[in-house]
């Protein structure tokens, strides 16, 4: 049998002391995203950079509602950015480039006589009640009527979601994870695994190690894992196969605890903002829906701002499910400026006193510098309004990625200070233990798993629903 870490084990992987993993604050630390507010600032040179890297030019488009902006040419953008790579390589630095070198290249913020033109349609005000204090997310409704500032469309279904009649029905509360999730890699191993009553040995040992590794866990945290067991398998600790297979379930169960925590809507914060980023087509915008529903049901008002002005359909699939929930969307259109949609949002839910707003942004790959340098651009308008904003920087995070999600949050966290985590298409086939070694490496707290198309498939994150429902039935909590 194929061993990854056949009895061969270093020193420094059985002791937790020795885990590499890296905090948030050390994230923060190695990447400072630091505001330069000594430094003037262009939004030219970004647009520049993301026509640089997408091969549209927002220049040539303006927005709908265009914020009074000074303009720099697209070669000093460029001259900008090289310098910048240059610099960065001048001084050892490995790519890709921190981007907050970039920003310091760029001018890049909002001025701050911005001038928001655009007032949108489907803004009309809200007479839904405003509870005074906020419980955490997944926390029952309270009762009472919802007015919804627009009609919400009846049984329309929204863009990229299926028509009702052709959906599954969700299975209902918990015991929905595990049917959710039993297709995957991770289930679908160790499953095997366990059918064949397995003899406590290094074999059996052997078995986990590689079926963890092929769900993603990731070799860091898997080796932490096995070498547990083998350690406590020698000290004789386990009677036979299924105790070991129950230290299991706990080990993976103690390392998603920790950032197992749910979403919290700050009350004195009016409104919260949620920025969600992440890479292109993860589930940002279907998320966003989604949450639209669980606020709506929790009887929240909330407005939702479209910010993904790249994708073609991005607006009008935001604004179908702002109709199915009756919730206003504040949009300017393709091509405007996401920072400014952001910002024209957030002042009209101040003005309104809405409790929740969701900003969505486009899909960028961690890789493109300049589009990443923008979330830091869109987090310094929103917070020309609000110094607290975004209260919540909500990360979507595809569950079938594997690896590359690690590197996905280190950019991410880079550019706009990740403060939360979804983690989408758990269902189906995905491996799912890129969720372990998302919480091994960053400890990044995990608010939402997305396991399925339906609003009432994003949970809020459960280490033990998860673990169990990945795990055979029998050893399950
Ligand atoms: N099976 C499954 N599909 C999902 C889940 N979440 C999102 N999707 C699907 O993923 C696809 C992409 O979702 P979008 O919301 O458009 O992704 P996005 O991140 O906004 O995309 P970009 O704007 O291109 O970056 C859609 O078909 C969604 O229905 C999930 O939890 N499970």
């Amino acid at each position: 049998m194929l061993s990854f870490f056949r009895r061969k084990k270093p020193e420094t992987a059985a002791s937790p002391d020795a885990k590499q993993r890296l905090g948030i604050e050390e994230l923060a630390a190695a990447f400072p995203v630091h505001e330069r507010s000594d430094a003037p600032h262009d939004d030219a040179a970004l647009d520049n950079a993301r026509s640089d890297t997408t091969g549209i030019d927002t220049s040539t488009q303006p927005a709908v509602s265009e914020p009074a902006v000074e303009h720099i040419t697209p070669a000093a953008a460029n001259a900008a950015i090289s310098e910048a790579i240059v610099d960065a390589a001048a001084t050892g630095a490995t790519q890709p480039v921190p981007p907050e070198v970039i920003a310091a290249a760029l001018e890049d913020e909002m001025p701050a006589d911005i001038v928001v033109e655009h007032a949108p349609a489907a803004l009309q005000p809200a007479s839904a009640p405003e509870p005074d204090s906020a419980p955490a997310v997944g926390v029952a409704p309270p009762s009472g009527p919802v007015t919804a500032a627009i009609d919400a469309g009846g049984d329309v279904p929204a863009f990229g979601m299926p028509a009702e009649a052709e959906r599954p029905a969700a299975p209902a509360g918990n015991p929905g994870w595990r049917d959710r999730l039993r297709n995957s890699v991770f289930a679908r191993s160790l499953g095997g695994l366990f059918s064949r009553n397995p003899k406590l040995d290094d074999d059996l040992l052997d078995e986990i190690e590689t079926a963890l590794i092929t769900a993603d866990v990731g070799v860091a945290a898997t080796s932490d894992l096995v070498e547990d067991l083998r350690r406590r398998m020698k000290s004789r600790e386990f009677a036979d196969a299924n105790g070991l297979l129950a230290a299991l379930r706990a080990d993976l169960v103690a390392l998603l605890k920790p950032v197992a925590q749910p979403l919290r809507i700050d009350s004195n914060a009016r409104p919260f903002v949620l920025l969600t980023v992440g890479v292109n087509g993860v589930g940002k915008t279907t998320t966003i829906g989604k949450l639209a529903k669980r606020f709506k049901d929790e009887q929240r008002s909330l407005m939702l701002a479209a910010g993904d002005t790249f994708r073609a359909a991005a607006v009008a699939q935001l604004q179908s499910w702002g109709e199915r929930n009756g919730v206003p969307v504040v949009a300017q259109g393709q091509n405007a400026d996401a920072a400014s949609v952001a910002f024209d949002a957030l002042q009209a839910a101040k003005a309104r006193g809405t409790e929740v707003l969701i900003a969505d942004t486009a899909g960028r790959l961690h890789t493109q510098q300049g589009l990443m340098a923008e979330l830091g651009k869109i987090k310094r308008v929103l917070q020309k309004l609000d110094a607290t904003a975004p209260h919540e920087v909500l990360m979507v995070i595809d569950g079938t990625t594997g690896q590359n999600a690690l590197s996905q949050l280190r950019q991410f966290h880079a550019a706009v200070g990740v403060t939360g985590l979804v983690v989408t298409k758990l269902d189906g086939t995905a491996k799912g233990g890129v969720v372990f070694a998302l919480a091994r490496e960053f400890g990044v707290p995990i608010r939402f798993a997305g396991i399925g198309e339906r609003p009432e498939d994003l949970r809020v994150f459960d280490a033990e629903a998860f673990v169990d429902a990945l795990l055979p039935e029998a050893l399950g909590g």
